[in-house]
């Protein structure tokens, strides 16, 4: 039986493993790096990548058949097959930059096979192999969730493993979950043509809930029906039969966007000795990625906290820097929450809410905002969040191009900016930016902050 030995052992080579191994590499640890497929990450092959490529195509069509508004009448000719195939080549070239990375690897560290734990810092390879490690570092993602009832389906199932795969679009679709993949995939393939609706057995859409989940899907495009809080089942036959309450509808095609679930199942945690949740997800230090006191250390989707990109490469930094220096790890910064849901509108959630009476909240709209009624979507909402010094601590913002002002409002709760502080900056006119104003003002009058007094207070027409 070969035994393998080495400083840092790491599972997965995803993009959480991969800074893993190469953050202990640079700390001067012997590394091996264990993987079945080497097939590139989840983010280039089936994640983010295809599903924005994905999205493009959609906003695309969607540009042209909405043009009338701007007194331009265009009907845009849908070619399926052309737009698979472009999701399809532009996503391998992602995939092969990240297969590129690989021969960064010491061929000898990379391993292909499965990995479990036989002790806390002993390994049992699919291909016979053992390894032993000082420490081991988990980062073997996620996997999607096949709820009961929707595994009989056959190739009539579609999950972000499938559908980008398409030779063509599909006749028609329905996608069961409402979260950010479901929508943002949903709202893609009804922009370019198909008939599309969305099911989801709780009240939250794109990780909106209450009002702000029914101001969203007021302002998607009324082709694309979101039923919520229904029990969902599917009947296969020549089609599938989406049963939802009293509504009945055929689909030629079923996409399961149900959540994931961190892939865990056959590490044998237990002979690892570690401590797992009600969900069996091993308890782990979320400033130093290490589980409990042992020289195991867990990072991106599989510890199921912040199932993001960036937070994937951080924690994979953080874990495998750590397992190199075990047992003298360190406490890492935690970056401020920050999440985005590429729908039109968008949707973004940076920071965390303060708890209790110091916590303060302004809101802002665009429904008639200047830029965004030059730009045709006059639409969206922000929510901001301080405490009771006007200092922003959160925000929830659902409207065009969110993703500017997520990363504005990112870097201004990690500065410990007040509202007033961001309105002593330059806001350019007339930009999507103008339209938060209102909520910076409202912050700055419910904490009793004064807007610094060389500023405006008012507002130009068109802001
Ligand atoms: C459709 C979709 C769209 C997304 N869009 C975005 C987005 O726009 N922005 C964003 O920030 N995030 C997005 N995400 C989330 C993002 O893709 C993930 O957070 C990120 O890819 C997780 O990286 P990871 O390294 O944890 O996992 P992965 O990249 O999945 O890597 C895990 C690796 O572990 C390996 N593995 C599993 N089990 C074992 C084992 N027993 N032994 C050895 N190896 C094993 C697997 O083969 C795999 O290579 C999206 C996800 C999906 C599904
Ligand atoms: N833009 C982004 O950052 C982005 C985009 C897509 C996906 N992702 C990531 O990918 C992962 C998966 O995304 P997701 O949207 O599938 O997960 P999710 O967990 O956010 O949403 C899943 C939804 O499915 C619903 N659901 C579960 N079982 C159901 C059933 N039986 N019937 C009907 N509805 C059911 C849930 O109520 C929930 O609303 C997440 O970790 C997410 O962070 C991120």
């Amino acid at each position: 039986m070969t035994e393998l030995d080495c400083d840092v052992a790491v599972i997965g080579a995803g993009t959480a493993g991969l800074a893993a191994e190469r953050h202990a590499r640079q700390a001067g640890a012997r590394t091996v790096i264990i993987d079945p497929a080497w097939a590139g990450t989840t983010c280039a092959l089936v994640g983010c990548m295809p599903s924005k490529l994905l999205i493009a195509a959609g906003g695309a069509a969607h540009a042209v058949s909405s043009a009338a508004r701007f007194g331009i009448e265009a009907t845009p000719m849908i070619h399926g097959e052309a737009v698979m195939q472009r999701v399809q080549r532009l996503r391998d070239d992602f995939v092969n930059s990240t297969r590129k990375s690989f021969d960064d690897i010491p061929e000898s560290a990379r391993i292909a096979a499965t990995a479990r734990f036989t002790g806390p810092n002993t390994l049992s390879l699919s291909d016979g192999r053992q390894v032993r490690a000082k420490a081991i570092v988990i980062a073997t993602g996620a996997k999607t969730i096949i709820p009961k009832g929707f595994d009989g389906l056959g190739d009539r199932l579609l999950t972000n493993e499938t559908v980008f795969d398409l030779k063509d679009l599909p006749a028609s679709l329905a996608v069961i979950g409402a979260g950010p993949q479901g929508m943002e995939l949903a709202q893609a393939f009804a922009r370019l043509g198909v008939r599309v609706e969305v099911f989801d057995k709780g009240g939250s859409v794109a990780g909106l809930q209450g009002d702000d989940a029914d101001s969203f899907v007021a302002m998607l495009e009324p082709s694309i029906p979101v039923h919520l809080n229904v029990d969902v089942s599917a009947e296969a036959g020549d089609e599938v039969t989406i049963r939802a309450g009293d509504h009945e509808a055929r689909f030629s095609h079923v996409l399961v966007s149900a959540g994931r679930a961190p892939a865990l199942g056959g590490l044998d945690l237990t002979a690892a000795g570690l401590e797992v949740d009600d969900h069996g997800t091993p308890l782990f230090d979320k400033q130093t990625m290490q589980c409990g006191r042992a020289p195991i250390f867990i990072a991106g989707d599989a510890n199921h906290d912040r199932a993001v990109l960036h937070e994937a490469t951080s924690e994979g930094s953080v874990a495998g820097a750590n397992a190199a220096a075990f047992p003298d790890v360190r406490r890492s910064r935690r970056k401020v929450p920050l999440a985005i849901a590429f729908t039109h509108p968008q949707v973004a959630q940076i920071g965390t809410p303060p708890e209790g009476d110091d916590s303060r909240v302004a809101e802002a709209s665009w429904s008639d905002q200047g830029r965004a009624r030059v730009d045709g979507h006059a639409h969206g909402f922000a929510r901001l969040h301080s405490d009771g010094e006007g200092r922003i601590c959160a925000a929830t913002l659902c409207m065009p191009d969110a993703e500017h002002l997520a990363h504005y409002f990112a870097l201004a709760i990690t500065a410990g900016m007040t509202a007033g502080d961001l309105l002593d900056q330059p806001i350019y006119h007339p930009t999507l930016e103008e339209g938060v104003k209102k909520a910076l003002q409202g912050i700055c009058a419910a904490c009793a902050l004064k807007v610094p007094w060389d500023r405006g207070t008012g507002f130009q027409p068109g802001d």
